[in-house]
């Protein structure tokens, strides 16, 4: 299942650009290794597009959708690394990720086998960003069934 864990995770690069996820200091002060930080009480929210986007890791493309780029590294759709953290990561890591990688597979296999998908002009309609937060895009999909062979 490369291909379909490959898109997967492709997809969900895509659309985690902010973990909704506060943490709040509770020690006096806590100092990241840059050197900045950050008072108790605060409360600090990740900005995941820094990882999920990193020229380092994806190369200066790294905002195009690539379906298979990781198919060569045959790694799942829930395994959690520093440039891929819509999971979260950690001790805290998602805990429910194998069951909802799980039950996309299994939508999309349903999918990809009964439906060919498109949008009305062909094009891959933009996501609707709302300040830093991803929205489904508000263009319609046509879900045209296959031929039964
Ligand atoms: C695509 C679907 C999902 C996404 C993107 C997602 C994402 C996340 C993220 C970002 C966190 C925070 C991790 C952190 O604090 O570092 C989290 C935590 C958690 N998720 Fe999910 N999640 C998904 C599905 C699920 C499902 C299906 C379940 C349960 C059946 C679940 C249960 C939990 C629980 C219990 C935590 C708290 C873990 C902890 O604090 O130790 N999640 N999830």
């Amino acid at each position: 299942m490369s291909k379909l864990d490959s898109f997967i995770r492709e997809s969900l690069r895509h659309t985690g650009d902010m973990i909704i996820v506060p943490r709040a200091v509770t020690t006096d002060h806590y100092t990241f290794s840059n050197g900045y930080t950050v008072p108790k009480g605060r409360h600090v929210y990740d900005f995941s597009e820094d990882c999920l986007f990193s020229e380092s890791q994806y190369g200066p493309d790294s905002k195009s959708f690539k379906p298979f780029q990781f198919v060569s590294q045959n790694v799942s759709a829930s395994k959690v690394d520093r440039t891929y953290v819509i999971f979260g990561g950690g001790r805290h890591a998602c805990p429910g990720r194998f069951y909802a990688v799980l039950v996309l597979k299994l939508f999309l296999y349903h999918v990809i086998l009964k439906y060919h998908v498109r949008t009305e002009n062909g094009n891959t309609p933009k996501k609707l960003m709302v300040g830093p937060f991803v929205f489904p895009s508000k263009e319609s999909l046509i879900f045209e069934r296959r031929k039964e062979t």
